[in-house]
């Protein structure tokens, strides 16, 4: 397993509410909580920044984290992240936050400790831009957008 260093910010983690772990020897994702005060009422429409109360140095420009919505959140709920998919960069050491928006039509109260959405650790390959005039021909060329089936 990866070693990855973190600093529980909010000391009510690993004490109020579990520490940050892989629910699952076969999770691929953390878990992260809304570091809230109180409970937060997310209107129809609606956007929130929320702490997670952690902050994790990945350090390892080869790797980045990904913050993902929860399933049951987004499909049963409408709760899902305002960001769409939230990136976290290797060299990042602030406080892990989660934009949460609720798509949905009606009003989703989020507790102090909730889980809010889940962070993956994902392998990067970092590119050396060589800039060329032209490209080698490709079966596709331009074409997308639909280009190869229904338009
Ligand atoms: O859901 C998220 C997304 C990002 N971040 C943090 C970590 C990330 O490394 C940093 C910057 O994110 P990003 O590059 O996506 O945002 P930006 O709008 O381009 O800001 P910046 O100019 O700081 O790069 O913000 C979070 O805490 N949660
Ligand atoms: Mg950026």
């Amino acid at each position: 397993m990866h070693k990855l260093q973190i600093r529980l910010l909010d000391p009510r983690l690993g004490r109020d509410f579990p520490m940050p772990d892989y629910a699952t020897p076969g999770s691929a994702g953390v878990d992260l909580r809304a570091c809230l005060d109180a409970p937060l009422t997310l209107a129809p429409g609606d956007t929130e920044l929320l702490p997670s109360g952690m902050a994790i140095h990945i350090a390892d420009p080869d790797l980045a984290g990904v913050v993902l919505p929860r399933s049951g959140l987004g499909h049963k709920h409408g709760i899902v992240l305002g960001n769409l998919v939230g990136l976290i960069d290797s060299d990042y050491q602030g406080e892990l936050m989660v934009s949460c928006w609720n798509r949905g039509q009606t009003a989703f109260t989020i507790e102090p400790g909730e889980r809010v959405a889940q962070l993956v650790l994902v392998p990067v390959v970092r590119a050396a831009f060589e800039i060329v005039d032209e490209f080698e021909t490709s079966q596709r060329g331009a074409g997308g957008f639909g280009s190869s089936g229904r338009q």
